[in-house]
């Protein structure tokens, strides 16, 4: 069983996706953030580094697909933090939308996606996890990392377009949306419980 968890950034992914794990007693896959050798270069300056930042991730992402492949045939338990899927439909195309991305990047980059999503699986689940940007904005600021720091409004905003557009076309497998707006699974048991609910009657028809 593979449950993903998308959502823009300071959804609160990283924490859903490492309560599930204890919950189930599956394996988590993160992001490579804290050893994304980009990623602050990229906040000072997107035009620069945006194809950089996009490879890397592109193939960090892909490498976890490929674990994650292995362990599914094993027959164990995964849950992802963040897809390949929003890499190249809502960061890369945000950043070309925007002319932060030159099109001659973004045409390489997206070859090198084609060629690689051939050989990905679409989780047994999608866990799109919906906030609006106060709740986006707050959690940032709780998180506190520097680089994010001086995230704008409008990158937020753009984001948040790309992932509902890209959740209504999505029908790759299961998908759940769940509204965190008014959640707070990291005080509330009950709040971490109604998502696990929604997740075993979607996937399991249990409830
Ligand atoms: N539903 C929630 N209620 C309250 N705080 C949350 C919630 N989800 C996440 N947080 C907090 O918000 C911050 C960002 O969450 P994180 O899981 O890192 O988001 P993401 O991985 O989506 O970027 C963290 O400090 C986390 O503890
Ligand atoms: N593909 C990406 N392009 C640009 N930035 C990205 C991409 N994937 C992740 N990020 C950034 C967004 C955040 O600053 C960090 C971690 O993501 P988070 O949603 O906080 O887990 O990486």
């Amino acid at each position: 069983m593979h449950i993903a968890i998308v959502g823009n950034i300071g959804a609160g992914k990283t924490t859903l996706a490492n309560k599930l794990a204890h919950h189930f007693n599956w394996e988590v896959f993160l992001e490579d953030v804290d050893h994304n050798p980009y990623l602050k270069d990229f906040y000072d300056d997107m035009p620069r580094w945006s194809f950089h930042l996009q490879v890397y991730f592109l193939n960090s992402r892909f490498r976890q697909t490929q674990q994650i492949k292995k362990l599914q045939s094993a027959s164990k338990g995964v849950i992802q933090d963040r897809t390949i899927y929003e890499d190249a439909h809502i960061f890369a195309a945000n950043l070309h939308d925007s002319g932060l991305m030159t099109e001659r990047d973004h045409q390489n980059y997206l070859n090198l996606f084609e060629s690689m999503i051939s050989m990905v699986d679409a989780p047994d689940l999608l866990l799109y996890l919906k906030a609006d940007l106060p709740k986006l904005i707050q959690q940032i600021d709780k998180r506190n990392r520097d680089y994010e720091n001086n995230i704008k409004i409008e990158y937020l905003k753009n984001l948040n377009e790309n992932y509902e557009r890209w959740i209504s076309n999505y029908k790759y497998g299961k998908l759940l949306i769940v509204d965190v707006n008014n959640l707070d699974y990291v005080n509330n048991p009950e709040d971490l419980g109604i998502i696990i609910e929604k997740i075993n009657s979607t996937l399991f028809g249990l409830f």
